[in-house]
């Protein structure tokens, strides 16, 4: 069915979720005919009984409602200007506070059609309106802008071309002065959750906006860089990548791409620095994060820390190393695989730190490997935003206020990007120790740069190489280590498999899997990219069919999340504190809101926070990092093979604490463990070594 354009009168709001979904009664027409007691369902501004509108709609036949009306658009009309008299007074008397029937006439005789400009623009003129005194003003002047201010800032997006939700998105990102930022500049709408250039693109051009206009250009710049950051985790892009972007997004040859590149620049919406391309922020945090790497290695540390010959006791060489290390340095790196020996050398340094009488801070990325490190070292441990005090409006210790520890042991430091790095140094007291641990072989983490890695190449480190944990008989641990040298598991032990399958069918056969080893509360389902019949959404699609199946639920991008669903948080909440990464299962849907349990940790959802969320059945093998479970199917195959490489391979197998299915093919691996992963483009460590 294709849309048809009616008009419309609201008789009654029968449900409105706060995303903007809306069950309607209204009277609605068009040349064709008109619908006095119509149903309409789907995304629509705030609306009150009497408001008129245009809608795009199409007649649908529901299994259980019948015949509705599903809305692909909704515009408000709220300047009144075709209303009655009658009808303005009616609005006033229905949706204005201290204003009765007799008054509402009145001033809707005195002003007519103009009314609701006057109560906008020209209050005071309605004391000239027998009756109405300043209490009464102000009672209509307050509930006026309380009620009208979202309706006129997304009546005011949707006419931009903003979708009813995109709107609702766009106010809950810039506030009530959406309209005038999107004015001003309306690329700015790529910062809005769910919205790309494209989308902002679109509109502009709606809005005539010259396809070699440079703002367009800038922005086109700006978005590029964005996507290799969130993408690719690149710190900047080389000029010549940069310019590319900027053809691909803006459709403009070589030539005008590089013009907006230094239009760009001089805009100040990117910075060059000797041919790297950054964002701003970009390059004044990888510029501060160098200079504080470099002040660590360059200061003593203050307290005493002197190793008696016992703390050593049943340490391995390498890592009494880091114990000897830590005297004189104040900055030591512990690097190594799964087992060995990482959490049983950071319990060794805390227990003689507290012999010392030092005081020392554990934490970790995620809660998840804040509650594992405290588990492993028996002490309490938090994650680095807590240990920072990260409130509504930011960090509480930084360059302003320092952390007073004598250590601070971090984990799984993998998992932070320069940004998150740059915090926790900030936050360094002058003469503080911090032991950074984790596993350098890993992916690097999901944030852009890769600090680990600079950090192994120029601070004193220790790299773990001998496996303790059932390191012989545990074939996963010594695949892992294989793939590391570029062999391919060989797939050859009841807790290692290989199940071979054709890509159209695979998400299918796993799911039946997933059945047979015990479903979805026993068994995590990786990939490598969303994408693709195996990538994570098909895959959630199969195994939601098949271990929740059911009508409805609530739409969060491509998916529509019910009930007993296992989800998993895509973008760190610091309110709630639920942290990318995490999985959690879905109690109960309340009008719109979902009610999780994350890993204990029960929330309730609403609409903006539901787009951090995904359906968790299956994860990419990066956001996977940090977790373990006792099984895992991972899933690799030749579909996947611009993102193969050993890294990929060697985390999504240190993911399984006892059974790892691979489900793909064999030549997936092999050329996964044949190839290292694309670099990223981060200048840290150069700035580092420029300072030492
Ligand atoms: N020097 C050692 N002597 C004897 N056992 C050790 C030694 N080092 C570690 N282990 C044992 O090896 C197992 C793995 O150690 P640990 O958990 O610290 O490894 P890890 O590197 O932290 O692993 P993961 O990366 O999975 O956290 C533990 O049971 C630990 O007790």
């Amino acid at each position: 069915m294709t849309p048809v354009t009616v008009k419309g009168e609201a008789r009654k709001v029968r449900y409105r979720a706060e995303s903007g979904f809306t069950i309607l009664s209204a009277q609605i027409e068009n040349s064709d005919g008109r619908d006095d007691d119509a149903t309409l369902v789907g995304m629509m501004p705030p609306l009150e009984p009497g408001d008129r509108f245009d809608a795009e709609v199409v007649l649908e036949e529901h299994a259980e409602y019948g015949y509705q009306y599903r809305v692909t658009n909704l515009m408000l009309r709220v300047d009144g200007s075709d209303m009655t008299e009658e009808g303005v007074a009616a609005y006033l008397e229905a949706r204005v506070a201290g204003v009765g029937p007799k008054l509402s006439k009145r001033i809707a005789g005195f002003f007519g059609t103009r009314t609701f400009e006057v109560i906008e623009s020209d209050p005071e003129r309605l004391l000239q309106v027998p009756g109405v005194t300043q209490a009464t003003l102000h009672k209509i002047v307050s509930s006026w802008d309380e009620r009208h201010l979202e309706r006129r800032v997304i009546t005011a997006l949707q006419s931009l071309g903003l979708s009813v939700s995109q709107a609702q998105r766009a106010m809950k990102h810039f506030g009530s002065s959406a309209p005038e930022q999107l004015k001003n500049d309306i690329y700015s709408l790529t910062e809005v959750e769910g919205i790309g250039f494209l989308t902002a693109d679109r509109i502009a051009q709606g809005q005539g906006m010259p396809l070699n206009d440079p703002r367009r250009l800038a922005a086109a710049a700006v978005y590029a860089l964005q996507q290799a950051q969130i993408s690719g985790g690149h710190s900047y892009l080389p000029r010549t990548r940069t310019v590319k972007g900027i053809m691909h997004y803006g459709g403009v040859p070589a030539e005008q791409a590089e013009a907006a590149l230094e239009d760009a620049a001089l805009f100040g919406r990117v910075r060059e620095d000797e041919g790297r391309i950054y964002l701003p922020p970009t390059l004044r945090t990888e510029k501060k994060l160098s200079g504080l790497i470099a002040d660590l290695l360059l200061t003593e540390p203050d307290e005493e820390w002197r190793v008696p010959a016992n703390a050593a006791r049943g340490l391995s060489d390498d890592q009494a190393r880091v114990l000897e290390l830590l005297s004189d340095h104040r900055l030591v790196v512990l690097t190594g695989g799964p087992g060995t020996g990482k959490s049983y050398t950071t319990r060794a340094v805390c227990d003689l730190a507290e012999k010392l009488g030092l005081e020392v801070a554990l934490c970790a990325p995620t809660g998840k490997a804040a509650r594992r490190l405290g588990e492993l070292t028996g002490r309490t441990a938090s994650t680095i935003h807590r240990l920072l005090g990260y409130g509504p409006d930011g960090f509480r210790f930084g360059p302003g206020e320092a952390l007073y520890f004598d250590l601070i042991v971090v984990d799984e430091v993998s998992m932070c990007g320069d940004a998150l790095m740059l915090s926790l140094l900030s936050a360094l007291a002058p003469g503080t120790r911090i032991l950074l641990v984790g596993d350098a072989d890993q992916l690097p983490p999901v944030d852009y740069g890769m600090p680990l890695e600079t950090l192994t190449a120029v601070a004193p480190t220790v790299r773990l190489g001998r496996v303790y944990r059932q390191a012989e008989t545990s074939p996963i641990v010594r695949a892992a280590h294989a793939v590391l040298h570029g062999e391919a598991p060989d797939f050859a032990h009841p807790d290692l498999r290989l199940v071979e399958v054709e890509a159209d069918v695979g998400a299918r056969r796993v799911a039946l899997m997933v059945r047979e080893l015990g479903g979805p509360q026993r068994v995590q389902v990786l990939s490598p990219m969303r994408k693709g019949p195996l990538g994570v959404s098909a895959l959630n699609e199969a195994l939601q069919r098949t271990f929740n199946p059911g009508e409805g639920g609530v739409r969060v991008g491509d998916y529509l999340i019910r009930t007993g669903d296992v989800v998993v948080q895509t973008k760190n909440d610091y309110q709630n504190e639920v942290f990318n990464g995490t999985l959690g299962t879905v109690l109960e849907e309340r009008g719109g809101k979902l009610v999780i349990d994350f890993e204990g940790n029960v929330v309730e959802l609403g609409p903006p926070e539901l787009w951090n969320l995904q359906l968790g059945y299956a994860l990419t093998v990066h956001r996977s990092q940090g977790s373990e479970w006792p099984v895992v199917v991972g899933v690799l195959h030749d579909t996947h093979y611009n993102m193969l490489s050993r890294e990929l391979a060697y985390t999504a197998l240190t993911r399984a604490a006892r059974t790892f299915i691979g489900v793909g093919s064999r030549r997936a691996w092999e050329v996964a463990a044949s190839r290292r992963r694309e670099l990223r483009y981060s200048h840290l460590l150069e700035r580092v070594r420029e300072r030492l």
